[in-house]
């Protein structure tokens, strides 16, 4: 046992450390002081759904560390749950640094009870502590140490203050004995759990598998992992039997369940260990959270606020986007002129004005408009926002069947499908994860928010704004309206309770949001430097060739036969001949060949779509008037209206999301699922835009919007 293991950890080579905890511990914020990572940290419970691996190089001891999920107990539920548990009983870390908040030291202490269990050296890091102290909370480190027998040591993660000795307590943890400092749950209830013990003790090799301690206690609390894990015991049956007497007995001598009596035992030690060694020495005078929140939480104004705080999120990134975005385009104009000034008119000039400035440029110009939603999301999620929209909203997305946590999702859905696909691991209930899922990528994505702005700036200049927010809400009525649906086919099933907690407002830490902001916009100009440009080359390819031979008589130079020209080449070319072949799919819903082939090439990535459209419609502008905007030159189709245009930026919003975002969902929920979502999505797209499409002309809306 770790107990009788008297080598330190500096001489045991590289020592494997969890950082386990609490939920909105700051488990991440210290693995990234201590890992020098960046890796997201929010202030709301279920940030961090998968492990992350970290190392730390001190001295010659290289110390890897693990960022778990945060848990309540050693009784998993959700996923992110089970990947903490699991790495914690299967990998068994050589030391667990459980991430204590020291403001809810009561709460946090009841996981830590569990750690010791486990034989493996637990130290807390009481982290959070200078809020504790701002709130007048005072902790005896040493006192609480010498009550639960594990070293404590008082950190402030964003300020990386107390990681130096951690670390030197890291280095001394193999030191200590472990095995006599666990909570003692009463005479009756630890006679049963000896007669549990020495059974499973008998086999070696299962004890040096599994706890014993912590497993004799998991089977009295009735968790059925741990009854699955015994299964793997050659006297299974027996300890089985002997566990569910036990719990019968306790049960019948104390009247109450088991699970709650193993519970407040727990409870009761922890208080004594509180009462002990902390000490609250005022009372907070005032508590901004509690102002805010009297506020914004209130019953009836909560679900405005919420609707308020995105609307206003949507129009700062247009408000404050606008200017940089058309600086870029202006420059994007005035480079395409110098090149078409300079260069004779080849073939190399034509990829570079036509494939890659009108194809990646356009893209590049989007580039304000996301990093501003990122930040303004950011900030959000950093303050404490997110668990506050979680409880506005939970009574509406109940009446569509789905979970208050799954606003997670999909606000997170606004930025990025993928880590939002990837939050909905907190849902408890196997449905609710995977309806969340399935309609997460109806919230239309950064990548998305090109697409509209473009077209809602080219057909609908004066409300361009509220037609982009108009498209965001349609997605989060339809997500809704989808989530009720599949509840009551394919899902069938009662939504779970929600219970969450609401951490308190903090200052947002502007270099972590800074950095998540950073590493967004290089993702997005990455892409835009590799997907985008490769398919902004062979999207050009494809509409310059085969080479046109316009007829006799129409080349004279006159500025109508040079479009009608241009047009007819296009047509003709390989892109013209392809569109014109799926075209009859997408007419219903009032798109031009145009429009069809931006759809289809759009299903790599959302962004291919306004790269798409920058190509078809810049082609041969040159010979035409200067430098048009690709707005105008969308708006001057004589295939598009307005009615089209609204129902391109639908069809956009619906179709299946990116490839990356698919297989996320495959890797979340399997192929069984993915196939689902694609048809899904693809029959929704089709059947709705035809719809509004066909009803919007008949009310001659084509004309008139
Ligand atoms: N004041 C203060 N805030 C902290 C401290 N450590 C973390 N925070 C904040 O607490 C919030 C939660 O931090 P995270 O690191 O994401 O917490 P976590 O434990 O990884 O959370 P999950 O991954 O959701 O389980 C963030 O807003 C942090 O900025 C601290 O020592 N002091
Ligand atoms: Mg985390």
């Amino acid at each position: 046992m770790a107990g009788n293991n008297k080598t330190t950890l500096r001489t045991k080579g590289n020592p494997r450390i969890a950082l386990a905890g609490n939920p909105n511990s700051g488990k991440t914020t210290l693995f990234n002081a201590i890992t020098g990572a960046h890796h997201k940290v929010g202030n709301y419970p279920g940030v961090t759904v998968e492990k992350r691996e970290g190392s730390r190089v001190r001295g010659e001891t290289s110390y890897h560390f693990i960022d778990l999920p945060g848990i309540y107990s050693l009784t998993a539920y959700s996923i992110d749950e089970v990947v903490a548990r699991d790495f914690i009983l299967d990998e068994k870390p050589d030391v667990i640094v459980d991430v204590l908040d020291s403001t809810n030291l009561e709460r946090n202490l009841y996981l830590c009870l569990q750690f010791q269990e486990l034989g493996i050296p637990v130290i807390g890091a009481l982290n959070i502590s200078d809020e504790a102290e701002s709130r007048g909370i005072f902790i005896d480190d040493k006192q609480l140490t010498l009550t639960l027998g594990i070293p404590l040591i008082k950190t402030v993660g964003p300020k990386g203050l107390g990681v130096d000795e951690l670390l030197d307590c890291i280095d001394h943890a193999g030191e200590q004995a472990f095995s006599g400092r666990r909570l003692n749950y009463g005479d009756e209830i630890e006679s049963q759990l000896e007669t549990i013990e020495s059974a499973i003790a008998a086999d070696s090799a299962f004890a040096a598998k599994y706890p014993v301690r912590w497993l004799a206690v998991k089977l009295i609390e009735k968790d059925s992992n741990a009854y699955e894990r015994l299964q793997e015991h050659p006297q299974a049956e027996k300890i089985e039997t002997l566990a569910r007497d036990a719990v019968a007995w306790i049960e019948k001598h104390f009247g109450k369940d088991a699970e709650i009596i193993i519970s407040e035992q727990r409870y009761g030690y922890i208080r004594g260990a509180v009462k002990e060694s902390v000490r609250i020495i005022r009372e907070p005078d005032f508590s901004v959270t509690e102002a805010v929140d009297r506020f914004i939480m209130n019953r009836f104004l909560s679900l405005p606020v919420f609707v308020l705080v995105l609307w206003g999120v949507f129009q700062l990134t247009f408000l404050l986007g606008q200017y940089p975005m058309d600086w870029l385009e202006s420059f994007f104009g005035f480079l395409s002129e110098a090149i078409l000034n300079t260069m004779p008119d080849t073939l190399l000039r034509s990829l570079l004005v036509d494939g890659i400035i009108g194809g990646v440029g356009g893209v590049l110009s989007f580039v304000p408009l996301i990093v501003i939603l990122f930040f303004l999301l950011s900030i959000l999620e950093d303050v404490g926002y997110m668990s506050r929209a979680a409880f506005a909203t939970d009574k509406l997305l109940h009446s569509f069947g789905l979970h208050g946590q799954s606003i997670f999702p999909m606000m997170l859905g606004f930025g990025c499908s993928v880590p939002a696909i990837m939050a909905s691991r907190t849902l408890k209930s196997p449905r609710d994860r995977i309806i969340t899922i399935l309609i997460t990528p109806m919230m239309s994505c950064g990548a998305k928010l090109p697409v509209h702005v473009l077209l809602a700036a080219a057909f609908f200049p004066a409300n361009a704004g509220t037609m982009v927010m108009f498209i965001y809400a349609i997605g989060v009525i339809l997500s809704l309206c989808c989530a009720f649906i599949l509840k009551k086919t394919v899902l069938k099933g009662d939504p779970t309770p929600f219970v969450m907690e609401l951490p308190p407002y903090r200052a947002p830490t502007l270099r972590g949001i800074l950095w998540h902001v950073g590493e967004k916009t290089w993702l997005y100009v990455k892409k835009a430097g590799t997907i985008i440009l490769a398919s902004a080359i062979l999207i050009w390819a494809i509409t310059s060739f085969p080479a046109y031979e316009p007829p006799p008589g129409t080349s004279g130079g006159e500025a109508e036969d040079s479009v009608r020209n241009v047009e007819a080449a296009l047509e003709h070319s390989y892109a013209g001949q392809l569109g014109k072949f799926i075209v009859p799919i997408f007419r219903p819903m009032g798109f031009g060949w145009k429009l069809a082939a931006a759809s289809v090439t759009g299903f790599a990535a959302k962004e291919v779509i306004v790269s798409t459209l920058g190509i078809l419609y810049r082609v041969g502008t040159e010979e035409t008037e200067e430098s048009e905007g690709l707005r105008d030159a969308i708006r001057s189709d004589p295939e598009m209206n307005p009615l089209a245009a609204f129902v391109f930026m639908l069809f956009t919003l619906i179709i299946p999301p990116c490839f990356a975002a698919l297989a996320t969902v495959r890797a979340e929920i399997g192929w069984k699922w993915l196939g689902f979502e694609l048809v899904f999505l693809l029959c929704l797209g089709w059947l709705l835009c035809t719809i509004v499409y066909q009803l919007g002309s008949l009310a001659g809306l084509g004309a008139l919007l």
